[in-house]
């Protein structure tokens, strides 16, 4: 085992293979490990065969965007399913959580909230640890309240800070609150930053996200079934957080940071903004702008990944000979130019 460090104050162990390491002694004691809440288990399913290819997990909070991700990007890797068949929910019968399997992708639904996407991450974690996947890249697909941007504009977070600015993850262990920092890759956001062209009807950035534990009074909004503020003090505390460099606000960031880091997965926060918080707080653009508006990081996460299999000599460039295919070296030196910005 190595020792890599992430920063200054922290150095995580990881395997020279890549594999993923769980920071628990208890779980390779156990005779089995059951992911309840994915509806997955050690010893009941072969975790390796049906896992272990997985690069890139990709999670968004409803199960209706994570299915769509998932043809989406099986139509962009040219993956085939057999004739007659169509792509299945892993996780159906957890009743809590969505799962789509496409070649080395997976696209699952987290719920809302930090507890609901705290906890999938564990189980999610502890399966890439099960089915030995190497040096796996979590993605988050979501929607969030934009401070001073219009509507529809792409935030890749740089940085996730709690509702008091502080980018860390606190949660009460034993007694006693434990703080984890919330850390994104630098590199990766910067690879998906590149991504974004100027032919996009839309702009994308990159920014500091706010995590919160509520949409409502936790975001600032006046419309909640509760609250003690007025729209001066909100206007205040949204030009404050401005100010601190806060470009949106949303409720998982911290958790997906804080769990990724931990776990020494790389990892990447990309939201679409619904709102401009400055000017209102009710959602109110029509169904079909919010859809095409919620395609917008799935189209930069798709391009990260079809770039990676690109330069893995997995996908040819016009992206539709099979995700697996072989092609000449010829063929893969070009790729590998075009591709030099993705690791
Ligand atoms: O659209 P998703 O990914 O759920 O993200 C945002 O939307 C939900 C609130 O409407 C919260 O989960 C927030 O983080
Ligand atoms: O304002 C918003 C919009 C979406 N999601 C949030 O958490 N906040």
């Amino acid at each position: 085992m190595s020792r890599r460090t992430i920063s200054q104050e922290e150095e995580i162990d990881e395997y020279p293979d890549g594999t993923v390491k769980l920071r628990n002694p208890h779980i390779e004691l156990m005779d089995q490990d059951i992911l309840y809440h994915l509806a997955l288990g050690s010893e009941s399913h072969d975790l390796v065969s049906m896992f272990g290819d997985v690069k890139f997990v990709v999670m968004g909070g409803t199960p209706k965007r994570v299915e769509q991700f998932a043809y989406y990007i099986m139509q962009e890797i040219g993956h085939k399913l057999p004739a007659g068949t169509t792509l299945l929910d892993i996780s159906q019968y957890s009743y809590r959580y969505s799962m789509y399997k496409v070649g080395p992708v997976l696209s699952i639904s987290h719920g809302m909230g930090i507890p609901s996407v705290g906890i999938l991450l564990h189980e999610v974690i502890k399966l890439m640890y099960h089915a030995r996947v190497k040096d796996p890249i979590f993605f988050r697909i979501g929607t969030c309240g934009g401070i001073g941007i219009e509507g529809g504009t792409v935030v890749i977070s740089e940085e996730a800070v709690d509702g008091l600015l502080r980018p860390v993850l606190e949660l009460p262990v034993l007694g006693k609150m434990h703080s984890r920092p919330a850390r994104l890759d630098k590199k990766l956001t910067r690879e998906l930053k590149a991504l974004a062209t100027a032919e996009d009807p839309y702009d994308t950035i990159i920014g500091k996200t706010m995590c919160t534990y509520d949409f409502y009074e936790g975001q600032g909004r006046l419309d909640g079934a509760f609250c003690d503020y007025t729209d001066e003090d909100k206007m205040a505390f949204l030009g404050r957080v401005h100010e601190a460099g806060v470009t949106n606000i949303e409720m998982e960031s911290l958790s997906f940071a804080a769990l990724t880091h931990h776990a020494g997965i790389k990892s990447a926060v990309i939201c679409v903004t619904l709102v401009d918080r400055l000017k209102g707080d009710q959602v109110l653009a029509p169904k079909e702008v919010l859809s095409e508006w919620q395609e917008r990081p799935q189209k930069l996460v798709c391009r990260y990944i079809k770039r990676y299999l690109q330069m893995k000599g997995r996908l040819s460039l016009d992206g539709h000979c099979g995700s697996m295919c072989v092609k000449s070296p010829r063929r893969f030196k070009l790729v590998q130019q075009e591709s030099e910005h993705v690791d």
